[in-house]
């Protein structure tokens, strides 16, 4: 569902003015519903449509999530970005459950070092603490005859790598693992990521594909898994309430979508982009889900595509609100009246950019189709199980890198 977006890479983005942020990405304050003040839902739910059948985005401020929960989430989040790179890739992300780390792409292979690398800064903030000595090609992720590696800041030129950003086309399952892993590993995105789920799956679930078992680091102390459980279900928990005034918003009766949102499969991913001014953090591309609900850090970098314009616009960052956005699962079961638009991630700020954001998956045995009173499908019908698979196949690898990207 990714659109056919073309964009001249070597365009520099816009910044969006207060006009085009209320267009794109609107403010919507839930302090008057969470207080019961009168009228306060038919007003949440009416912006919700507009926001919803324009770019599918919007920041929810005054949001139920505890202050704390999201500082300790946060607090863990650098914990985690912080341990020896090779406890990380210890914990390398498994494709079949989608959970662990993925880590950043962008290293110089000691002996190898390119030519075209002179005169390049190494930024020292971007090594990886602990990587003297790792050997990656025992964990899944074989690089040939690396030995250590680093990060740098910027490319050694600005043509674009032909690292593969896509997970090869062989059908997740445990056998192929490996092989689904050694493509993820050479994406070109620069990120590095940690994803969990639910931290309480039914032993059915947990043979299932997108959910779990989830992989914590040792050694990081009592408090990190339970703030990053904590985060977690209270997200859970917010993003229900958040369907329940979708379908609303759709004229649908507030249950509409508890059958897709029982049981559901759900992922947070931890997120660090080091500061770049011509990589992206994230690739331009659609989510999966139905719902995904943000909180960030100060540090901007999320760019949004204008409908109107067909380019990308940079947003604000407001810490203190939620990011929604709604993906493609939304789309479909509201035949298209919601949409799930194209963004990307550039950080060009020289600091870190932390976000953790959560997607609400659903029931991976639903049939994702339009909702009865929302018009017959275009399309065929489609489990959840067989969509998120499909876009983890296709969605980093059909549209164009943007290595060369000017931010
Ligand atoms: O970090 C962000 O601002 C957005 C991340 C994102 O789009 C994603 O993980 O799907
Ligand atoms: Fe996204």
């Amino acid at each position: 569902m990714l659109s056919q977006l073309i964009q001249n890479t070597s365009d520099s983005v816009r910044t969006a003015t207060p006009e085009e942020e209320e267009r794109l990405c609107p403010v919507i304050d839930f302090g008057p519903l969470l207080a019961n003040e009168p009228g306060a839902r038919e007003k949440i739910v009416e912006q919700l449509r507009l926001a919803c059948e324009s770019t599918g985005f919007f920041q929810i401020l005054n949001h139920p999530i505890g202050k704390d929960v999201i500082k300790n989430a946060f607090r863990a989040s650098k914990h985690f970005f912080e341990l020896p790179f090779d406890e990380k890739l210890m914990l390398s992300k498994d494709m079949f459950s989608n959970r662990g780390y993925e880590l950043l792409k962008d290293f110089v292979l000691e002996g190898e070092e390119d030519s075209s690398l002179d005169g390049v800064v190494l930024d020292d903030d971007l090594s990886f603490p602990g990587s003297s000595s790792f050997t990656p090609s025992s964990l899944g992720c074989p690089i040939p005859s690396a030995q250590s590696l680093s990060t740098y800041a910027e490319p050694p030129d600005s043509s674009p790598t032909t690292w593969n950003t896509g997970l090869g086309d062989s059908t997740p399952s445990t056998s192929n693992n490996a092989a689904l892993h050694d493509s993820e590993c050479m994406s070109n995105e620069f990120r590095e990521s940690f994803y969990f789920g639910n931290d309480n799956l039914s032993k059915e679930r947990l043979l299932r594909p997108f959910q779990g078992p989830n992989k914590w680091p040792s050694n990081t102390g009592a408090n990190f898994r339970t703030s990053l459980v904590q985060y977690h279900d209270e997200m859970a928990a917010f993003a229900n309430q958040v369907m329940c005034l979708l379908a609303e918003s759709l004229g649908l009766a507030p249950n509409a979508f508890d059958e897709f949102c029982s049981d559901p499969t759900t992922a947070i991913r931890l997120l660090r982009y080091p500061s770049s001014y011509n990589r992206t953090g994230v690739n331009d591309h659609t989510d999966a889900d139905a719902l995904t609900l943000m909180a960030q850090d100060e540090v901007r970098g999320l760019q949004i595509v204008d409908p109107v314009s067909q380019s990308f616009v940079a947003v604000s960052a407001r810490p203190s609100a939620l990011v929604a956005n709604l993906g493609d699962i939304m789309a479909i079961l509201t035949n298209n009246r919601y949409k799930s638009s194209v963004h990307r991630v550039c950080n060009t700020s020289g600091h870190d950019r932390y976000t953790i954001p959560f997607f609400l998956q659903g029931n991976i045995d639903y049939v994702v189709a339009p909702l009865p009173g929302l018009g017959p499908s275009t399309t065929e019908p489609i489990a959840v199980e067989d969509l998120l698979r499909d876009h983890f196949h296709n969605s980093y690898t059909s549209h164009t890198t943007t290595t060369s990207l000017v931010c």
